[in-house]
């Protein structure tokens, strides 16, 4: 078996002039009054797994909520600054927020399947945002099962309880569902801090096989998993960036020394 263990550090296969898919610039994050997040400016490539790192507290799932705007369901938060996708900046009025969460997929910490059959949960993603005719649906589910490497091992009990699967099954059909909408951005609120490290592990080769298709940005509080998954990884603390770089560099000479003692453990 593949396992992460035995992968070595990555060295980031991005050229420097990597296309920038969302740019960030300048953004500031307020939940009522208070700021969680201070002027961050990112850059993050298209196409390639970006991994957010940094102590408890630092703004790593605030920044992701800024992606997709999930935080407007909350009237009392708040984005200020720009977050440039594919040029065109998604905190202006006027977004179409049920298409820009259909382009920014995401995946949450503790798998969320609804109580529902496999197929369901897949089908009613689809529906929501396409019509499609019945064989056109069933293609679609296997795509995305298949694609979340879930086929296998859900190809004859598509009609059970999506709950009637372990947590790290459960984990895969959601990914499965979020891409079935076809995202071009897939969001990871540390997916695998609810699993055993076998589900980790075989998260992580998913993420390796969807990495080229989907521009990717991860949350994680286990620097060995951003270490083993990313091609760049951004260090947050008290809600600002403070380096950014090839996860190699990362890890090996960060040019911060901030960086270097959380890296090397002395706090977080
Ligand atoms: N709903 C909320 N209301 C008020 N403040 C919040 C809310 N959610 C987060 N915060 C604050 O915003 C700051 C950043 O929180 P955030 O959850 O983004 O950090 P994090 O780096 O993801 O932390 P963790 O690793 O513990 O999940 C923290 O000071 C936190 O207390």
């Amino acid at each position: 078996m593949i396992t992460t263990q035995n992968r070595p550090l990555d060295t980031g296969h991005l050229e420097p002039e990597a296309p920038i898919k969302i740019d960030v610039k300048g953004l500031d994050f307020f939940y009522g009054r208070d700021q969680a997040l201070h002027g961050v400016n990112l850059a993050i490539p298209a196409l390639a797994v970006t991994a957010i790192i940094g102590p408890s507290g630092c703004g790593k799932s605030t920044l992701l909520r800024t992606l997709n705007r999930i935080y407007a369901l909350y009237p009392e938060q708040r984005a200020a600054g720009e977050i440039a996708i594919d040029g065109a900046n998604i905190l202006a009025r006027g977004t179409d927020l049920a298409d820009l969460r259909r382009r920014v997929g995401m995946v949450f910490q503790k798998p969320t399947p609804f109580a529902s059959s496999i197929r369901a949960n897949i089908g009613f993603a689809l529906s929501f945002y396409e019509k499609l005719s019945r064989s056109e649906l069933a293609d679609r589910i296997e795509d995305a099962l298949r694609q979340a490497a879930l086929w296998d091992e859900v190809k004859d009990k598509l009609d059970q309880s999506a709950l009637s699967l372990s947590g790290g099954q459960q984990q895969r059909l959601c990914i499965a569902r979020t891409i079935a909408v076809r995202p071009e951005i897939v969001l990871f609120d540390e997916p695998t801090s609810a699993l055993d490290p076998i589900s980790t592990a075989r998260i992580e080769e998913l993420l390796q096989e969807l990495r080229g298709r989907y521009t990717i940005v991860i949350v994680t509080h286990n620097m060995q998993q951003a270490a083993r998954v990313s091609d760049k990884t951004a260090f947050f603390h008290l809600g600002e960036l403070v380096e950014f770089d090839q996860t190699s560099r990362i890890f090996t000479s960060p040019a911060v020394a901030r960086t270097q003692d959380y890296i090397t453990g002395r706090y977080g």
